[in-house]
């Protein structure tokens, strides 16, 4: 979709609900929505998400890749951002009063070049945020980092390992690894997970942790995409707001790191690793190819902003992981 057609569908969607500006003049702690009507049928307590963020001054909005920007594949390296995400991802980024997040277990360099051209308000937090990028400017963990010589040999020995095991693929993600099994016969699951953990038990200073018909491998760091999160809430102004949008089990931490002040979004899926009814999140969306529906939403119920804040100057990501981290 072209961003002409675009704003087109948008004003389509909009038409009959939207009858003032959001924002606007109003004061901000006037909480009545203008609008359900785009994701009344396909979100949970839409008017209680909606009254957060046009009742706040500004919206912090975190997403998740695989599964809630992009459908999700068989294989990995195929993903991409549904088509209709990209027009109305560029048009919250450039607003003053969002500051979009997109935070994925994929590297950093990988989720960049899927989302594509970025903006000044858009953030990436990479390998479960550690790794963040913002503009040109990038910062990896620094414990990450040390071992990423490991991750790299066990990528070899795995990849050797799990050769012979149709429907399983090792990718190499520089600091984290992900072994995949989504198309592999089921008696063969088992098996491709007792090998991660084996491989990885002999190391020290890795983990393996639980992802959507995968294992990771990641490093023994005290680090996830919640504390990205609460990174990116603590870099914007106080009367801001913070919504997180994901599918998996490594988004419930973001959930959790949001919430209550700011909402959580689950977007469920079929055979997903997270049940609806137990997600930690506040909201729950009926699935991916609804995603855009609400980006729009946002994008209409989101205020216009008060003062103009100035993203080129993100400086607590200068320093993001702090003495912890050294
Ligand atoms: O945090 P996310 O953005 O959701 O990334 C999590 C993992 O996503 C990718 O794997 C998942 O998506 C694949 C493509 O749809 C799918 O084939 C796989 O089964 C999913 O687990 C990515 O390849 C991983 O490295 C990410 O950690």
């Amino acid at each position: 979709m072209t961003d002409a057609e675009e704003r087109a569908a948008a004003a389509t969607d909009g038409e009959d609900t939207v009858s003032t500006e959001p924002g606007g003049d109003a004061d901000p702690a006037d909480a009545s929505v203008p609008t359900l009507a785009p994701v009344a049928d396909v979100l949970t307590d839409a008017a209680d998400l909606g009254a957060l963020v046009h009742g706040s001054a500004g919206v912090v909005v975190g997403l998740d890749f695989d599964g809630t920007l992009a459908p999700v594949v068989d294989d990995h390296a195929g993903a991409s951002l549904a088509p209709a995400v990209r027009p109305v991802l560029r048009r919250l980024a450039a607003r003053p009063s969002v500051l979009v997040a997109v935070v994925s277990g994929r590297a950093l360099d990988d989720l960049r070049g899927r989302v594509g051209r970025t903006d000044e308000g858009v953030v990436y937090a990479g390998n479960h945020g550690l790794e963040l990028g913002h503009g040109d400017e990038t910062v990896v963990h620094p414990d990450a980092l040390r071992r990423r010589d490991d991750v790299a040999g066990l990528c070899d020995a795995l990849g050797d390992r799990l050769a012979d095991v149709p429907g399983t693929a090792v990718e190499n993600k520089g600091i984290t690894a992900t072994v995949h099994y989504r198309t592999a016969h089921s008696t063969a699951v088992p098996g491709v997970i007792d090998a991660v953990e084996t491989a990885v038990a002999d190391r020290d200073g890795l983990r393996v942790t639980a992802g959507d018909r995968i294992r990771e491998i990641r490093p023994a760091v005290d680090w996830d995409k919640g504390d990205a999160m609460r990174l990116l809430s603590a870099v914007a102004p106080d009367d801001w707001t913070t919504v997180y949008v994901g599918d998996d089990v490594t988004d419930e931490d973001a959930f959790a790191a949001v919430q209550p002040d700011g909402a959580g979004v689950h977007v469920a899926r079929g055979g997903s690793a997270v049940d609806p009814g137990e997600t930690a999140a506040a909201h729950r969306l009926d699935g991916q190819s609804s995603v855009t529906a609400l980006l729009r939403w946002i994008d209409e119920v989101a205020p216009r902003p008060s003062r103009r804040v100035d993203w080129s100057d993100l400086r607590p990501l200068d320093d993001p992981f702090g003495p912890a981290g050294r």
